[in-house]
């Protein structure tokens, strides 16, 4: 049974605005990314799941619970970190760490001083008096002090500077090599890249496309670009090579071309008949696959089309 399981859920909140048919199921010990740009419909699908709002169709579990039907139940076990935070008023750090405390009932406080240590957190102030970075990492700490087994995370690292980032990254490393089961939103794709094993696009409020990430980091095909030594060598090149040339730049001297790994002896074959300055290799990265989602004018099959077949 999968952890956590979204099924064809829809919320349309009208005017194209919304989510459509979203499902995805993401597997105990599994860190599921969930990308999308501004309004894509990330914090919708993520509040449907914590059970803060019903679906108008489909259904989402947690552990096979109900998101809705069980709200108190799922709130209760997951660590919650929502994209907007907010916290009960007149309170300073400590109170609300020991209000959360009574809520779960919690005894041993070792992991929270554990957290507060990593995260550099002084709880002694007021929380209004907090700086944006300081209460997201309040948010941090009391999203993660009952140890949960799964986690929710939206968009967790805004606000942080990027020491914070790296250390919520490592963080992540851990809580994955412990077993725990991650659903992140993010904007971030280092963050996303360091820590997920699948990831999911989100665009206009639909699923596009969901990746594993190691399809990205082993893809076959690659690109290089090659400046050749000079002018004759550049035009020898070309007028002999067999391998697709993407792109020709003869004031440089240089060439980007695509090739599969199975091409890689054809190419220094060829390159050994001329002179090269340099060869460097474009990588594909999941900045690069996102934003051909991103980018309104591609459809989907071309996005695809990158992962699977030629580079730019
Ligand atoms: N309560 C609501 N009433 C009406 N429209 C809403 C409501 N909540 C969200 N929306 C709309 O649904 C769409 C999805 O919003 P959502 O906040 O889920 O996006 P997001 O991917 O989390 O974006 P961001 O990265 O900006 O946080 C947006 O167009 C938003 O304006």
């Amino acid at each position: 049974m999968p952890v956590i399981e979204v099924k064809h859920v829809t919320k349309d909140y009208g005017h194209g605005r919304g989510i459509f048919d979203v499902s995805f199921k993401i597997e105990e010990g599994e860190v599921f990314g969930f990308l999308g740009p501004n309004g894509a419909g990330k914090t919708t699908t993520i509040r449907h799941l914590m059970g803060f709002t019903k679906a108008q169709e489909g259904e989402l579990y947690i552990n096979g619970k109900d998101s809705w039907k069980s709200a108190a139940i799922i709130k209760h076990d997951v660590g919650y970190l929502p994209g907007e935070l907010a916290f009960p008023k007149g309170m300073s750090g400590d109170q609300f760490i020991e209000f959360m405390a009574e809520e779960r009932q919690m005894t041993d406080m070792t992991r929270t001083e554990e957290l507060k240590e990593i995260f550099e957190l002084d709880t002694s102030e007021e929380i209004k008096e907090m700086s944006l970075g300081t209460k997201r990492k309040l948010a941090v700490v009391t999203a993660f002090m009952h140890n949960p087994k799964v986690l929710i995370l939206d968009e967790p690292t805004s606000g942080l500077d990027p020491i914070m980032q790296e250390r919520f990254i490592q963080f992540i490393l851990n809580e994955k090599a412990e077993g725990k089961t991650i659903l992140l939103s993010s904007h971030i794709f280092s963050e996303v890249d360091a820590t997920c094993d699948r990831i999911a696009i989100i665009k206009d409020g639909v699923v596009v496309s969901t990746i594993e990430a190691k399809q990205l980091k082993q893809s076959t095909n690659k690109a290089f670009k090659i400046e050749f030594a000079s002018f004759n060598d550049y035009q020898k090149f070309l007028a002999n090579t067999e391998l697709v040339i993407t792109i020709e730049r003869p004031n440089q001297n240089q060439v980007k071309l695509n090739l599969t790994d199975e091409k890689m002896q054809h190419l220094f074959a060829e390159l050994s008949e001329v002179n090269v300055n340099f060869i460097s290799e474009i990588k594909f990265t999941l900045e690069d696959y996102f934003m051909d989602f991103y980018d309104r004018e591609k459809t989907v099959a071309e996005g695809e089309e990158n992962l699977h077949g030629g580079l730019y």
